[in-house]
């Protein structure tokens, strides 16, 4: 349902994109990660069709919003991080151009209004000016009026950014549901726990390309878990982190211990083992799966070299063109 093969974008010496590929199908709905800078915003923009790509293409069932912007624009509802709405209109005014906007009849605006405003829980805000709502409900305000004429396609970018829980739990049902209704989405976050929420897929982007994707499962099946242990005294924490050079172990300043391992049950057993009759020091013993934290931190760490590098290139690349 929406595509994007070989995606290039420079600003000036920035290569904000650099060979970004991205496959959203019906009904899944897509995490996409990255930290600050990683190209998560200007891959939206392109396929909102309010950038053009240097080179590579994005697909939007098909359709190409650069060459067909309009037909684009009727596939997609992208909501960007800044409020794009009327501060002195009412929401209820702002909902009706925008759905005007997108061919909703007359007859069914109404109480599309009056469905979404109750499921993104503003019904009460309906004929308030928008400037008068919160930060959160503007946030909530706008994902709303994305999410009025049911597109196809859907790119949130951070849309609970500032959601209260009750809120954030009501957002997050919407997508789970339009997602259900068959909808393409792609969803932008620094909360990974909404990922397990929304039962999303992942995407991980770095540096303009995306450099893991695929199931959260297969994702995490090649990480490592943790076996912790917490001590009732620091030193004791320490005398058996020394006892074990050659594993993966990390003793912190509050009794801690951890095993970072690919094999939890014989570590466990074999740190037990080599405790003995100590093991009357331990409090509490706890096996952590790896997490989505986990495998964003390895994976952009993994990456950190080939990134380093890239700016290195695009540097000396700088420089060259100076010297010319
Ligand atoms: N209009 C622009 N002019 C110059 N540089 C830009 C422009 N838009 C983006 N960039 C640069 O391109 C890179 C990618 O930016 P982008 O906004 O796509 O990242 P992002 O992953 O969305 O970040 P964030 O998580 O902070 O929103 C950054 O280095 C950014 O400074």
């Amino acid at each position: 349902m929406l595509e994007a093969r070989g995606l290039r974008k420079r600003f000036g010496t920035v290569a904000a994109l650099d060979g970004f590929e991205l496959s959203v199908e019906a009904g899944e709905i897509c995490g996409l990660l990255g930290h600050n800078g990683a190209g998560k915003t200007t891959f939206a923009r392109i396929c909102a069709g309010l950038e053009r790509p240097d080179a590579g293409r994005v697909l939007l069932a098909g359709t190409d919003p650069s060459s067909s912007p309009a037909r684009a624009r009727a596939l997609i509802g992208y909501a960007p991080q800044e409020i794009a709405l009327y501060p002195t209109a009412t929401l209820r005014e702002n909902l009706r151009f925008y759905g005007g906007l997108a061919g909703l009849r007359r007859s069914t605006l109404r109480s599309e209004i009056a469905a979404i405003a109750e499921a993104v829980l503003l019904t009460d805000a309906l004929d308030r000016p928008v400037a008068t709502l919160s930060g959160g409900q503007q946030r909530r305000a706008q994902a709303a009026t994305v999410l009025l004429p049911r597109p196809p396609i859907l790119l949130l970018d951070e849309p609970t950014v500032g959601a209260d829980p009750v809120t954030r739990q009501a957002l997050l049902a919407l997508v789970r549901e339009r997602a259900a209704q068959g909808a393409a989405v792609c969803y932008t976050t620094h909360y990974l726990p909404e990922l397990e929420e929304l039962d999303a897929t992942v995407a991980v982007a770095q540096a303009g390309r995306i450099i893991a994707r695929g199931r959260r499962e297969e994702l995490l099946a090649g990480l490592p878990s943790t076996v912790a242990l917490e001590f009732a005294q620091n030193e004791h924490a320490d005398e058996h982190a020394d006892e074990h050079p050659d594993t993966d172990t990390d003793a912190d300043a509050d009794g801690g211990l951890s095993f970072v391992t690919g094999r939890p049950a014989e570590t466990l057993a074999r740190v037990l083992t080599s405790l003995g009759e100590r093991v009357g020091q331990v409090e509490r013993i706890e096996i952590r799966e790896p997490s989505l934290d986990d495998l964003y931190r390895h994976l952009t760490a993994a990456n950190q070299d080939t990134a380093i590098q890239d700016a290195a290139d695009q540097s000396t690349a700088k420089e060259d063109e100076h010297v010319r």
